[in-house]
Parts: structure tokens; C-alpha cells; sequence
């Protein structure tokens, strides 16, 4: 469970009475997520998500994320909407934390993701990144190449602990990405953290995209990278090459992979694999002392790294390469 911040009733109560959402009847902490606190709102007017953004969130960011939002569904990608307070206020502060209230989005995350939910991300994230074309606000990625390594060494004299040799397995990947991190690949509005957890489906539908606190502007290709080690490994953490070609297939359908990002494919693989490593390494180190949360596994993504070293195209994917997309 995430909750890394308490709300007292009444300072919830306080917060609320601003907006028009009704008279509060109940509110639970609610049992997923990592990396912000996040409460269900029960009102009279129907049910609501408090988040309030914790450490990997900067206050500053926040207009960034929140006008995403809103441009994404005037374009017609579901997701949620944050509520705003009479006098048009997003953004405010409870528990001394920075806090939205967004609309709940219908619909439940794939705990066992199938081949047609890949299918289902691939083309929302294409129909995202198109979206996101002309976006008129720009936001750097704190944890893309530049951001792997204070992480590194926040965890490293300790890495070892979780698997031995860790600290040298990572310290060799780094270097390698960061001497041969693609420069020139299309960029615009990615998603960062496009996890099952984050896309609900009803039954076999895709319903929404929740969790844009990671958005940024960075390598296009980057995300659907991130997605290919989300989605396209079973339990056993063998890579399902139909997943992937469903996911591959459907983003490109929407928006077709230059040959330069299909050859640039493995290498983000790789780079997003070393960026969730070292994230779920850091906090898996670190829980703050009561809070809710179970942290998520690093060596899931030292498997998933290993798996993408061996990757040299596109076609090891089980996909075809520029131009024949099925
Ligand atoms: N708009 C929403 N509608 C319905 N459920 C939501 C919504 N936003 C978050 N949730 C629920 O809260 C959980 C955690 O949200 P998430 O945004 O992933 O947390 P975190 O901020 O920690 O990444 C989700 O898995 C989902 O169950
Ligand atoms: N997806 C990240 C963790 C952060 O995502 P959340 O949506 O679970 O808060 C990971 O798997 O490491």
C-alpha cells in the first residue's frame, strides 16, 4: 500500500470545502502504487482520487502534468481530469504535501497482462505521443541518462546486499549507456511510466492512462522501450516475443518507427531497464519508516537488463524491421 503521508478528517474536510465535490461520506488509502500517496474519496457526488505527490515529485512540475492531462483528453485520450476549486485553483496542500483530486477513471489494471492488452497499450501510446505533438510546454527528464548515475551512487555501497556483484554488473551498464545514449532520435511528450498498474481496460477495451507524474519530453522511442520490459515478460520472466510483436504492431500503426528508433529499439530497452533498476533499487534500500508501501523488486529488472544486453534488432524482438509492419 502507498501511503507515505496520513490525512487527519478534518484537514481532509478543510481541503475539499474550496472545490464543488460534495459533502465528504469516506476516504481509504488505497492499497498500490509506489510513489505518491493516494486516497480513495467517496462524496455525495460520487468517487474521487486524492493524490499528494511525494519525494520524486517537485512542486514545480505539477502544472506541467496536470496541463497534459487536459490536453490529452481535449485530443481524445482518456484520462483523468483534475478537479479545480471555485476560483479555478488545481493544485493545493494538505498534509504539507502538494495535492490534486482527480475524476476516477473507470476500469481495472491487467494483473496478467494478455496479448491483446498489448496490443491495446501499444496503439494508446502511439495515439499519446501523437497527441502530445503539439503540447506547448516542455519538461526535461530527470531520470533519463543524466539522472542513472546520483542514482547509482546513492545505492551502490549497498547494491550488493540485494544480489552480489550488483554494484559491478551496474557500474559496467552505466558507462556503457552513457557513452553511446542516442542524441538524435524524434522527441515530444512521453508517458514515462506506462506500466499494466497504469492502463485500465474494460474486459478486452482499454478504458485510460493513469499516472503522468513521470511525463516529460524525451526520446519517443524511449517510452515504447519502457513498455517492451513492462508488458512483454511473463512471471517467469521470460520474454514473450507475440507480446511484444502485438505491442510493436499496434503502436506502429499509429505511428510508425523511423529505422533509426527501430535500430535504437534494444538500446533503450537496455537504458529503461538500468532506469527502473536503479529507482525500485534506491527505495527498495530505503522505505521511510511507517510507511505503507511494498517496495517493488529490483532484480526483476536485472533479469529484464540481461535479457536486453542479448538483444542486438528489432527482429531478436520477433519483429520485423522497417517497413513490414504486420
Ligand atoms: N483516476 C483514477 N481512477 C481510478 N483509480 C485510480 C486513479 N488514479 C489512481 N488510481 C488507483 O490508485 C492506484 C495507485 O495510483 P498510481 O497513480 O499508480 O500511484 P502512484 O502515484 O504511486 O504511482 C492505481 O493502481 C489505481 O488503483
Ligand atoms: N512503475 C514503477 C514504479 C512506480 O509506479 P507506480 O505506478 O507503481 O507508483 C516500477 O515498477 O518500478
Amino acid at each position: 500500500m502507498a501511503v507515505y503521508t496520513d490525512v487527519a478528517a478534518d484537514d481532509l474536510a478543510a481541503f475539499l470545502a474550496p472545490y464543488d465535490l460534495g459533502d465528504l461520506l469516506s476516504y481509504k488509502g488505497i492499497a498500490e502504487g509506489v510513489e505518491n500517496t493516494n486516497f480513495l474519496l467517496h462524496t455525495t457526488r460520487g468517487s474521487f482520487i486524492l493524490t499528494l505527490y511525494e519525494k520524486r515529485v517537485a512542486e514545480d512540475d505539477l502544472p506541467y502534468f496536470l496541463a497534459l492531462m487536459a490536453h490529452l483528453a481535449a485530443r481524445g485520450v482518456s484520462c483523468p481530469q483534475p478537479a479545480k476549486t471555485r476560483d479555478g485553483t488545481i493544485c493545493g496542500t494538505l498534509s504539507g504535501r502538494p495535492a490534486v483530486v482527480i475524476n476516477f477513471l473507470e476500469g481495472v489494471w491487467p494483473r496478467r497482462p494478455g496479448v491483446v492488452h498489448c496490443a491495446g497499450v501499444g496503439e494508446a501510446l502511439a495515439r499519446m505521443h501523437l497527441a502530445g505533438l503539439d503540447f506547448p510546454h516542455y519538461r526535461s527528464n530527470p531520470l533519463s541518462v543524466g539522472g542513472w548515475r546520483p542514482l547509482f551512487n546513492m545505492a551502490a555501497s549497498r547494491a550488493d546486499e540485494i544480489q552480489p556483484g550488483l554494484r559491478d554488473f551496474i557500474a559496467a551498464e552505466l558507462a556503457h549507456l552513457e557513452g553511446c545514449w542516442p542524441q538524435q532520435l524524434p522527441t515530444g511528450v512521453i508517458h514515462a511510466d506506462l506500466f499494466p498498474d497504469n492502463v485500465f481496460f474494460i474486459g478486452d477495451t482499454l478504458s485510460g492512462l493513469i499516472d503522468f507524474p513521470f511525463a516529460c519530453n524525451d526520446i519517443l522511442a524511449y517510452d515504447v522501450a519502457i513498455c517492451l520490459n513492462a508488458w512483454c515478460f511473463e512471471p517467469d520472466l521470460a520474454f514473450n516475443a507475440t507480446k511484444a510483436r502485438a505491442l510493436l504492431s499496434a503502436y506502429q500503426r499509429a505511428r510508425p518507427l523511423s529505422e533509426a528508433e527501430q535500430a535504437a529499439l534494444p538500446l533503450l530497452a537496455r537504458g529503461a531497464a538500468m532506469r527502473f533498476l536503479l529507482t525500485r533499487l534506491v527505495d527498495y534500500l530505503d522505505v521511510p519508516e511507517g510507511a505503507l508501501v511494498k517496495p517493488k523488486d529490483p532484480l526483476e529488472y536485472v533479469r529484464k537488463l540481461r535479457f536486453q544486453q542479448t538483444v542486438a534488432t528489432i527482429r531478436d524482438y520477433g519483429v520485423e524491421a522497417a517497413g513490414a509492419v504486420a
